[in-house]
């Protein structure tokens, strides 16, 4: 499995940074993660931008109205969409004006982290260490704080 993070907006917060690159290194002792950062922009530009860095991926995009799962389910999620076609599982996070909704009818997937609506750069952080908590679920170990 490999994971991508395909997510609008760059993170320039320092604290969060180091909190997301935290996580992501948690991630990579199990399986590579990449983070790809798209420059938000109008419906129209995004969506053939989101096509582009998932080409060929199983998808998940997330949602406040997505399907909400507690952490063991969204651990066999992920390994369930990590055990389609090429094994690539690509995350989408939108912008501040959501994921174009071209983009989320065409995802493999759609998940809620939550009820709350989280701004986007947090929704990230949130992601990644749910990919971090799902990979200890899997493999039955430890989750480090
Ligand atoms: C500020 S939110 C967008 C709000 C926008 N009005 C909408 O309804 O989609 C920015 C992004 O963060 C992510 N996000 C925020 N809260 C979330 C939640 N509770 N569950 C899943 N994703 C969330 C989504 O990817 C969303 O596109």
């Amino acid at each position: 499995m490999r994971i991508v993070v395909v997510a609008v907006g760059r993170v320039k917060d320092k604290p969060l940074r180091a909190a997301l690159d935290d996580y992501l290194g948690r991630v990579r002792r199990y399986v590579p993660c990449d983070e790809i950062e798209l420059e938000d922009a109008p419906p129209a530009r995004l969506v053939p931008l989101f096509a582009k860095k998932t080409e060929g991926s199983t998808t998940i995009a997330l949602e406040v109205m997505g399907r909400a799962l507690d952490s063991p389910s969204f651990a066999q999620a992920v390994e369930r969409a990590g055990s389609r076609g090429k094994g690539v599982v690509s995350f989408l996070i939108g912008g501040a004006d959501g994921i174009p909704p071209e983009t989320s009818r065409a995802a493999h997937d759609r998940l809620s982290l939550s009820t709350l609506t989280f701004p986007h750069r947090l929704a990230r952080l949130v992601l990644v260490e749910q990919i971090y908590r799902a990979m200890t679920i899997l493999r039955g170990e430890p989750y480090a704080h």
